[in-house]
């Protein structure tokens, strides 16, 4: 069962194949074998997860279902669930347990998913390699030497390995279309405003966004349609309706306009990689598609804007961990401050630490001007060379990453890994959608063997028109259909 999609286990359901406590057992007895080494869930609870299977049963006997009652997936670590630790990848949260859930997963929840457990991250997000976990790395299912992407690495690696048909992550840099591209599935970040934030641990509030991770654009249609939607509780959400996004998956692409943005092509990017991407844009060629190259000319300055826009959200967002009312408290404070100063530092990471005093310089009085409000206003160039892009093209595409998956212990240097989001990144910063799909494989060492993702990116709410593109292209090519070895492991 565990090579199937969502979409065709969602069918299996209909149909009494198998009942949801069946898919659920196969699944958690999956996680059971094979996580051990690659570390992609920090919390199973499988006990609760037989419990929402019977009632997905249950519902189901009662003829009250809907497309998704009693498939299984699992939570990125930092969406609230009641009753169930919620870490954020942090020592500061290990000892959480959410008292309520995110909009997120109570929308799950009523749409019949049966969650297996919560999935390991960068800690609070931060990071493309998932090596900054409190909970140690993710191992890659394609290859144990190389980290499976981050921040979701953890979401992806599970949905990967087939430990879960799907998985939720969030993305504030590329967390959702990165991993997913290093691991060989499909990942979406919905337009910012498309799916409440609320219950969700906050990194940098006007970037994080979160979506769906999973085999195909079809199961990621489906997810979609469950999670978006506005929410009195997040200030941010969108009030607009939302379309079935599975009502558009086999509109013919004949006469689809693609922008290849040529900054998307420059130094630093991996030939196997520019070779995928430039084979993948053939298909859609084949497909009726026609091409033309873009120009995005402020996209250089999209990783300096975000590490100074990031960095400033995150430290006043993190300025709630002090010790005080939850999280991580020092053993016997000599008095408030030593309880403030001693929680923060033993409870964060390095390079959370690092970001917070980032963050807190560029806010501090004397640099605001020179440092956050210049980034928002570079932030607006580059909403603006996306809003152009889309007057001329439909969609635009290229590389997830320069990359394929690196090995672990690869990149020490922060800004070497700030680099691995050069062409995620502006997509954050101008609120627009963008999907990563499977489009091969990287040769020659020490990649060899390691997926590449394609990114295609759209205007604000296209989430329909880019899950029919990326749907187009899977129906046309098998490269999301491929597994690594681990996954053909049955029990
Ligand atoms: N959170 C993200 O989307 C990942 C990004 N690489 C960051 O560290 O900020």
């Amino acid at each position: 069962m565990h090579d199937k999609t969502l979409t065709e286990l969602a069918a299996g359901l209909a149909s009494g194949a198998f009942s949801s406590r069946e898919l659920t057992q196969a699944f958690l007895a999956r996680i059971d074998r094979l996580d051990g080494d690659l570390n992609s869930f920090i919390s199973v609870t499988a006990e609760q997860a037989l419990v929402e299977a019977d009632r997905a049963d249950a519902a189901r006997a009662a003829g009250n279902i809907g497309p998704l009652t009693g498939v299984p997936l699992a939570l990125k670590d930092l969406f609230c669930t009641e009753g169930v630790k919620t870490s954020a990848g942090s020592r500061m949260l290990d000892n959480f347990i959410a008292p309520y859930d995110a909009t997120v997963v109570e929308k799950l929840r009523a749409a019949g998913t049966v969650s297996l457990g919560k999935t390991n991250m960068d800690e609070f997000a931060m990071g493309s390699s998932n090596e900054n976990s409190f909970y140690g790395p993710v191992r890659n299912p394609w290859d144990p030497a190389a980290v499976p992407g981050g921040s979701s690495g953890g979401s992806a690696a599970a949905v990967a390995a087939g430990l879960v048909p799907a998985a939720m992550g969030t993305d504030t840099g590329g967390s959702i279309r990165q991993p997913a591209a290093f691991c060989g599935i499909t990942g979406l970040k919905p337009t910012y405003g498309r799916v409440s934030r609320y219950g969700i641990i906050a990194y940098a509030s006007s970037l994080d966004q979160a979506g769906p991770m999973a085999r195909t654009a079809e199961d990621c249609a489906h997810l979609l349609g469950a999670i978006a939607g506005h929410d009195l509780r997040d200030s941010t959400s969108v009030a607009r309706g939302v379309p079935d996004y599975t009502q558009e998956l086999d509109t013919p692409l004949a006469g689809l306009k693609i922008g290849l943005p040529k900054e998307y092509f420059g130094d630093g990017l991996d030939p196997a990689v520019e070779s995928a991407i430039r084979e993948a844009v053939k298909v859609f060629e084949s497909l009726g598609a026609t091409v033309r190259e873009i120009s995005l000319p402020h996209t250089h300055y999209a990783i300096p804007a975000y590490y100074v826009i990031a960095p400033a959200e995150a430290s006043s967002n993190l300025a709630r961990y002090d010790g005080v009312r939850f999280g991580h408290r020092c053993n016997a404070p000599e008095d408030l401050m030593d309880l403030y100063k001693r929680s923060r530092a033993e409870g964060f990471g390095e390079e959370v630490k690092r970001r917070i005093l980032m963050g807190t310089h560029t806010l501090s009085e004397g640099f605001f001007d020179a440092y956050y409000k210049k980034a928002q206003q570079v932030r607006r160039l580059i909403r603006q060379d996306f809003l152009d892009a889309f007057d001329e093209v439909d969609v635009l595409m290229g590389p997830a990453s320069p990359t394929p998956a690196f090995d672990l212990g690869a990149r020490k240097d922060p800004v070497s890994m700030y680099l691995q989001d050069i062409y995620t990144i502006a997509i954050n910063l101008a609120g627009i959608p963008g999907i990563s799909v499977p489009a091969g494989f990287a040769g020659g060492r020490p990649a060899e063997g390691r997926p590449v993702g394609l990114q295609i990116l759209g205007a604000h709410f296209a989430e329909a028109r880019l899950l029919n593109v990326a749907h187009q292209f899977q129906q046309a090519t098998d490269w999301h259909l491929r597994r690594p070895a681990l996954a053909e492991e049955t029990l």
